[in-house]
């Protein structure tokens, strides 16, 4: 080995900050002499160097063993003794209880004799002499044995302080035989190379190249000299194989960046200067028979590989764990959607503290292996908010525990006395009960973010008891303060038509429409490039759209009625489509061509003459293509550039460019579904709505039988809809195992969703029931009246089951019957009522889009037949003119 040596200055010194950081990047080791042990800890000498450094403290004033504790615990790697006596030194040694980390300075090679060597034996990990080149090589050689007599990895540093190539050269083959040497540190140099052969850089600068340092000991195994290089990110993931040459290495440790060489290019490749995806040098190590290297990069986006992923290994893919978390959160804090959760946390203080406190308790409070893994992850994140929030990263954090790894001396680390006692109290509380929760007590307190579900037993919770009805409620926000706040917007809309149109849509979409029309108009495939709509992406629309076409039109075939009720008298209903219809398609935080066939499929069967499309745009403006090609299928008139109150109201009361509709039907978010019943309420707008159709929910009834991969799956794809959804698990007969492996899953693959943050917002609003009978499951089920409900259970079961279903929006039966397929393609609407609205309203359908007039016609014997039963009630009501319409007909009046 060679490592550079320097005198440590005990004041504040950049230069020396800066020389020791780049040391720090390729030097095995580096010798630093304090005048005082506490001088390491000066602020100016990074982690980074402090976990390579060898300290020696012959010329300090102070090398007691305290002195030497204090040098270790700092994180130091080792402590360098100096020699006095035999006796002294080794009665100090036995002293501090860390041999591998000390080694002893002897001032004259005088001193060194087997029989001192002998006595210091398992004490120390090896001996450093002073170096001048009158010594022989042989005679480090016969040092170096005796040193290696006890332990053949021991060592012998050599303090040459070298300041020259010229020392340098002399040094080398005594580093070969297996000795450390030094150098001095303030002689290594950062030339810029003039070559981008594969030979030797060429310097220009006096003093001893950094590149030199590495590069002597290095011996290629190639016949074009190169080194083999592995490219690893932080957390040792391998990004890559490149090649090393001595010119590159020297510009790699000139610039702090990842330079390599091309072999295609035969020259200098400096890693991201035409993608811009560099790195950041952090280390550079060679491998143990001195053949290859690695190189320890901060490696910048998109990725170390051609096809921009993470690494050229496997998929490509990053780090998941706490890495992948750290990575997260770093980007988030960079730009972090406004309104995420996480955001919320980088700007509030308090509510990142108060979740940390919060995680801590519920990790304490932790029973089960899962609960523990679930609650040890809460923790983790709001640490790693936290740590970002500072600017701390992650490999801050494990420097820290590196450097306290190796300490020596151990703190008996109890806990402050509050914190045992508050301990202590619990024990005692939780011993003088049988832990369970009251039978009648309200669902717990619960986190607001996570992957965990809150939990609940139908077995302890009576049907009538306010947790169960507690249990009924959805996650709704104050529904007074959501109307108040789309009062004024819907006002807006009325007043100033067009112009509060774009000013809204600018406000709460950020997406700027001055100067163009808030409308598009037909055909709406001009508003798009045809090759941004995929041919399957078409072909998959086309599909569900038959799908959803058969079964709507089927609707319609029940639709005309023809009764006659007395001989005579016929009754007949006939069906009229509602002309102008008005079809919110929600676009806030997912695109949905589903919501917009589920809409316009029926609409355009029923006949609808006028359909009108509302949805957010996009952030330049546009709408996504897969929605106007729908809109083009189903004839639409126009597709409205808005979304929320606004577009609602703009539907509904019209403005200069939006067409005034009958009814407006879809879902949307509490906004959306607020203005609607605003709307509805007001004879002014005279229009109808669908339903309140608001954010979307599941309940899923599985037993024993159910794949938990597959129940999972299906919470899921309705907690990734948006954080104020709910997913509900009737958990029929399970063992605690059981249910433990659904929420494992639920974990496993929530971590792997793009929108894990929704998911994270909605599972804790989320519900494990845990039923003891089917019946019981069936009983909760119909009482909260799903949107949608998933039978995870065995076929002849769930199909049974279906007849005991009183209240649902749609109902998926059987483990093959995902509730995605219903989403968008089975043929099924999935516009459909949540809040526990399917007690009383149906999902969209074809009657959604039409209205019934009933029609009758009497013939005059009919009418003699009807005549007295009219005329008897209409003389109750005291309503003569009723009785005479029919008197005057069958001779009974006359005037
Ligand atoms: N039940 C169903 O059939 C069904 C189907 C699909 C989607 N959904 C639900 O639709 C909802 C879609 O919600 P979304 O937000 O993604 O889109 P969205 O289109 O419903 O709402 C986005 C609009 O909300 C308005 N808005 C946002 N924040 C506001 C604020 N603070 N004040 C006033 N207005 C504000 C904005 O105008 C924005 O354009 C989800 O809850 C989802 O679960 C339901
Ligand atoms: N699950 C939603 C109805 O609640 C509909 C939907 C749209 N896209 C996917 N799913």
């Amino acid at each position: 080995m060679i490592i550079p040596t320097l005198s440590l200055a005990a004041a504040a010194d950049q230069e020396q900050e800066q020389l020791l950081t780049r040391l720090a990047t390729f030097a095995p080791a580096i010798k630093l002499s304090v005048a005082q042990p506490a001088d390491l800890l000066a602020p100016y000498v990074p982690m980074s160097a402090i976990a390579r450094a060898w300290v020696s403290l012959a010329t300090a004033a102070d090398s007691s063993p305290e002195a030497v504790l204090a040098l270790l615990d700092a994180g130091v790697d080792k402590a360098i003794v100096p020699f006095s006596t035999p006796d002294n030194v080794t009665a100090l040694l036995r002293s501090i209880p860390a041999p591998d980390r000390l080694l002893v300075q002897f001032q004259d090679w005088l001193q060194v004799n087997p029989a001192t060597l002998a006595a210091l034996a398992g004490l120390v990990s090896g001996i450093v002499l002073p170096w001048t080149d009158n010594i022989s090589a042989e005679q480090v050689g016969q040092v170096l044995a005796l040193v290696r007599t006890q332990d053949k990895r021991n060592l012998l540093v050599l303090d040459s302080q070298a300041t020259t190539p010229a020392q340098l050269a002399t040094l080398v083959p005594l580093a070969h035989l297996g000795a450390t040497v030094t150098v001095s540190a303030a002689a290594i140099t950062f030339p810029s190379t003039t070559t981008s052969s594969t030979s030797s850089s060429s310097t220009s600068e006096e003093g001893i190249p950094a590149s030199t340092l590495l590069t002597s000991l290095l011996t290629s195994d190639r016949p074009d000299g190169l080194f083999p290089t592995i490219v690893t990110d932080t957390h040792a993931t391998p990004l890559g194989l490149v090649y090393s040459s001595a010119a590159s290495l020297a510009e790699a440790l000139r610039t702090g960046t990842g330079v390599y060489y091309s072999r295609s290019r035969s020259g200098l490749w400096y890693k991201g200067a035409t993608s811009g995806a560099t790195q950041q040098l952090v280390r550079i190590d060679a491998d143990c028979d001195t053949d290859a290297l690695r190189f320890i990069v901060h490696q910048h986006p998109p990725g170390f590989c051609h096809r921009d992923t993470h690494t050229c290994f496997g998929t490509g893919a990053a780090p998941g764990g706490i890495a992948g978390l750290a990575r997260t959160l770093q980007a988030r804090k960079v730009s972090a959607p406004e309104g995420s959760y996480t955001s919320r946390l980088f700007i509030d203080k308090d509510l990142l503290d108060a979740k940390l406190l919060e995680e801590a308790q519920e990790l304490v409070d932790a029973g089960s292996a899962s609960e523990v893994a679930q609650e040890a992850a809460d923790v983790i994140y709001f640490v790693l908010a936290k740590a970002t929030k500072a600017g701390v990263s992650l490999a801050d954090i494990e420097a820290v525990l590196d450097a306290r790894a190796r300490k020596v001396t151990r703190r008996k680390g109890d806990a402050k006395p509050q914190y045992a006692a508050a301990i202590a109290a619990k024990r005692r509380t939780s011993s003088t009960t049988n832990g369970d929760a009251p039978a009648h007590a309200a669902p717990a307190a619960v986190p607001e973010v996570g992957l965990k579900m809150k939990h609940v037993d139908l077995a302890t919770t009576p049907s009538d008891s306010p947790a169960y009805a507690a249990l009924l409620q959805r996650p709704i926000l104050n529904a007074d303060k959501i109307t108040k706040i789309v009062q004024p917007i819907i006002q807006a809309v009325r007043e100033k038509g067009d112009a509060a149109l774009v000013e809204l849509t600018k406000k709460f979409d950020r997406v700027d429409l001055a100067g163009t029309s808030p409308v598009l108009l037909p055909p709406f495939a001009q508003h798009y490039n045809p090759s941004d709509l995929r041919a399957d992406v078409r072909a998959a629309i086309d599909t569900a759209i038959s799908n959803v076409e058969t079964f709507h039109r089927a609707q319609l075939a029940e639709a005309d009625l023809q009764v006659e009720t007395m001989p005579g008298i016929t009754c007949s209903r006939i069906v009229r489509p509602i002309e102008r219809v008005g079809l919110y398609v929600p676009g806030g935080s997912a695109v949905l061509p589903s919501s917009t066939l589920m809409l316009g499929v029926p609409a355009r069967v029923a006949g609808c003459s006028t359909i009108v499309i509302a949805t957010p745009p996009r952030a330049d403006g546009s709408v996504a293509p897969e929605v106007l090609y729908v809109a083009d299928k189903v004839g639409a008139a126009q597709v409205v550039r808005a979304g929320g109150a606004q577009a609602v109201a703009a539907m509904a009361y019209g403005t200069e460019s939006v067409l005034k509709v009958d009814k407006i039907c879809g879902p949307g978010n509490q906004f959306v579904t607020a203005a609607k019943l605003v709307c509805a309420t007001d004879t002014n707008a005279m229009v109808a709505i669908d339903m309140p159709a608001g954010p979307s929910e599941v309940l899923v009834i599985a037993d024993a039988d159910a794949d938990p991969r597959y129940v999972a799956a299906d919470l899921l794809s309705q907690a990734e809809h948006g954080p104020d959804s709910q997913v509900v698990l009737v958990a029929v007969n399970m063992s605690d195992a059981q249910v433990g492996a659904v929420e494992d899953q639920v974990r496993k693959q929530a971590e792997l969703l793009p929108r894990v943050d929704i998911v994270k917002q909605c599972l804790p609003k989320s519900w494990v029931v845990r039923a003891p009978t089917l019946d019981a499951a069936i009983d909760f089920s119909n009482a909260y009246a799903p949107e949608h409900l998933i039978l995870n259970l065995p076929d002849a079961t769930a199909l049974a089951v279906v007849d005991k279903i009183t209240n649902a929006g749609s109902v998926f039966v059987g483990a093959y019957s995902p509730e995605s397929c219903g989403d968008y393609a089975s043929g099924t609407n999935h516009t459909l009522p949540t809040y526990g609205y399917a007690r009383m309203y149906s999902g969209v359908n074809t009657g959604t889009f039409v209205k019934h007039i009933t029609t009758q016609y009497l013939t005059k014997d009919g009418l003699e037949g009807l005549a007295q039963c009219v005329m008897t009630l209409a003389e109750v009501e005291g309503l003569d003119a009723h009785a005479r319409a029919v008197a005057i007909r069958v001779g009974k009046f006359n005037v």
